[in-house]
């Protein structure tokens, strides 16, 4: 049966393919109207064709397709009039987009969980000397090696969380043997993060499990085993120690009047059993957490589960009346613990903007990065990080994220769980394409009322009815009038998102890039309307923060028309974005500064006052003793 094409695949590039709707959902566009603003001005039916000549990367352009059976535009094959065969199976980048739109091939991981489990110890050895003439050897079992550690390991190498494993645990420790070989220590487990990864401790899934499970749990051991009373006493026993095969019942068969020295062992066990657990409660009272940020150094190295003990050998219950211990005890139990990594990649600065208001192509032009660039929205996936030279060596790290659009705090568009790599960035710099269609509204029809239900309704009506998808349609604004400014729409969307992320994200240190100010037919009224508009609403938000301030000079926002495209006014922005990042950077580290000196006089004032406490009580013994005299 042939489906009908759905909007969002129109929105992407695609033909009248088959998509599964597993496919369709992954990407939320949540209509088609939104989709089809995006076609109005730069995307054409033969869109692919055009950015291919555009890039000058296509294999094809200067091909003829009627001659060459492997002509192809943008990795789609052409049909007989050269267009790009939608119903035909992609190649090279067309099939790279659809794989990475069923999220399948995903190379960038930036949330994930893991369970981390120690070693366990080696267990200790019951041996005893043995050679001709010697009738009774002293013990000489072995003690067990501990388990190995599960350590996480800052690395500036590493991007992604993409390598971490569902579950990591360490080799355990290896047993002791007999002629006092103690046993090796299990190797630890190196696990390397990238800077940027926020380590939480959650609670364990399978504790709860284990709470919520009936009685049968109180059920004995034996019992449930249908073993006898000292056959499951002996399992039971086995579990902490290594008994030696004759000792076997030792603790009920003793002859009358003999000194039971098994049992002043199990005593000394329990008593360390009780200090080690005192320990490790005391350890794991407050979760992990670990933020390996950009004040962590490279190679930091940080214990998440620690190995457990290694069982002691036979010698170790040697008394002066016990000159033949016949038991050791086996390895402690490795540390196990949940968590989850989540990474906020480290960047100076973070491009926020709609989708193509041209963030990549800023990036290539002012860093060494290449990102993907294509006209049309999500191009992005996965952050991406640029690095701006200057001349004095001085760099500032930049981060492209995916675009926003309204509603991508309610999981629409790409939703906008992306932002945690904007996180951290110390400047948002706002990219607007200020040449977008005076009175065109770029808003997502009925994205209040939307729900993934709804839409998959729908998409499967049309199915049914084989209906074509409606040809894009492009909502005017009717109250066109002269205050209407779509770039300036454009940035209170991105506004309201980042306060709905994280409230408090706007009031970072700011800047606005005007991008494609080189479509001189719209851009320059735009601007000067933008411009007016931005700055008013910058300085009316910045006094409900802060009713009190003016709207001094040092709070406006400062806006830069660019043309990224053409590499022009670049040099402009670099340098006032250096100027930004510089001052955030000097305030940083001055109150780093005032917080040390103020660590240093409250530890000045301690030492002051229990050097007095000192004095007094020294004055007080020495007048009493006076007074004695
Ligand atoms: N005329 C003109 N076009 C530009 C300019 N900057 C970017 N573009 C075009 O705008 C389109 C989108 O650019 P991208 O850099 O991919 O946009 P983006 O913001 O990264 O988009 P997403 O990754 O989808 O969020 C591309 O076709 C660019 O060639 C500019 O300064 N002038
Ligand atoms: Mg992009």
């Amino acid at each position: 049966m042939h489906k009908a094409l759905h909007p969002r695949a129109v929105a992407l590039g695609f033909g009248h393919r088959h998509y599964p709707s597993s496919l369709l959902c992954r990407v939320h566009i949540p209509s088609a109207s939104y989709a089809h603003v995006y076609t109005s001005r730069s995307f054409t039916s033969t869109w692919p064709m055009a950015q291919a000549q555009e890039s000058g990367t296509a294999d094809s352009t200067d091909k003829d397709p009627n001659t060459s059976a492997d002509a192809s535009v943008d990795g789609w094959p052409t049909t007989a009039e050269g267009l790009p065969d939608y119903t035909a199976e992609p190649r090279g980048r067309a099939k790279g987009v659809e794989w990475k739109l069923r999220a399948k091939g995903r190379n960038f991981v930036d949330f994930c969980r893991i369970k981390v489990s120690g070693g366990q110890g080696g267990d200790g050895c019951v041996s005893f000397h043995r050679e001709k003439f010697v009738a009774f050897g002293q013990p000489n079992g072995g003690n067990g090696g501990r388990g190995g550690n599960v350590i996480f390991e800052a690395s500036s190498n590493e991007t992604s969380l993409q390598h971490i494993p569902h579950t990591a645990s360490a080799p355990r420790g290896v047993h002791g043997k007999g002629s006092l070989m103690h046993g090796h220590s299990g190797k630890d487990l190196v696990i390397k993060v990238p800077m940027g990864t926020i380590i939480r401790e959650v609670p364990s899934p399978e504790k709860e499990k284990d709470s919520d499970s009936g009685d049968e749990d109180n059920v004995p051991f034996h019992k449930l085993l249908e073993l006898g009373e000292t056959e499951a006493k002996d399992r039971e026993m086995s579990k902490r120690w290594v008994l030696y095969p004759r000792l076997t019942n030792a603790w009920t068969t003793l002859p009358e009047g003999k000194i039971n020295y098994f049992e002043e062992a199990q005593a000394w066990v329990a008593e360390e059993d009780r200090i080690v657990e005192a320990r490790r409660a005391a350890m794991s009272k407050k979760p992990l957490l670990l933020d390996v940020n950009e004040h962590t150094e490279d190679n930091t190295a940080f214990m998440v589960a620690r190995g457990g003990g290694g069982g002691y050998g036979n010698p170790h219950f040697l008394t002066t009346q016990n000159r033949a211990p016949k038991y050791a005890t086996r390895g402690r139990e490795g540390q196990t613990r949940w968590l989850t990594l989540e990474l906020k990649t480290i960047a100076d600065a973070g491009l926020v903007g709609l989708p193509n208001a041209g963030k990549s192509t800023f990036l290539q032009a002012v860093s060494n990065a290449h990102p993907a660039i294509a006209p049309y929205p999500f191009t992005t996936l996965n952050p991406y990080i640029g690095t701006v030279d200057y001349p004095d060596s001085y760099q500032v790290k930049v981060a492209d994220i995916p675009g926003l659009i309204r509603g991508a705090h309610r999981n629409v568009g790409l939703g906008h769980s992306f932002l945690r790599h904007v996180e951290r960035s110390k400047v948002l710099v706002y990219v607007i394409d200020i040449a977008a269609e005076f009175g065109v509204k770029r808003q997502v029809k009925g994205v209040d009322d939307w729900t993934p239900e709804e839409e998959y309704n729908q998409q499967e009506a049309a199915a049914d009815t084989e209906t074509v998808a409606a040809a894009p349609t492009v909502e005017k604004d009717t109250s066109v009038h002269a205050d209407y400014s779509q770039p300036f729409e454009d940035w209170k969307t991105l506004l309201d998102e980042l306060e709905a992320y994280q409230p408090g994200l706007t009031r970072r240190p700011s800047m606005i890039i005007a991008n494609k100010a080189d479509v001189t037919e719209v851009a320059p009224k735009n601007l000067q309307l933008f411009q007016k508009l931005a700055l008013e609403e910058w300085a009316r938000r910045r006094a409900t923060i802060n009713p009190g301030s003016s709207t001094a000079a040092d709070a406006d926002i400062r806006i830069v028309p660019v043309s990224a495209k053409y590499k022009k006014n670049i040099v402009k922005v670099t340098s006032i974005l250096r100027e930004i990042v510089e001052a955030e950077k000097a305030k940083e580290s001055e109150a780093v500064k005032r917080q040390e000196q103020r660590e240093q006089q409250d530890e000045e004032e301690a030492s002051h006052v229990k050097a007095t406490r000192r004095n007094i009580l020294h004055a007080q013994s020495h007048g009493q003793s006076k007074v004695e005299e």
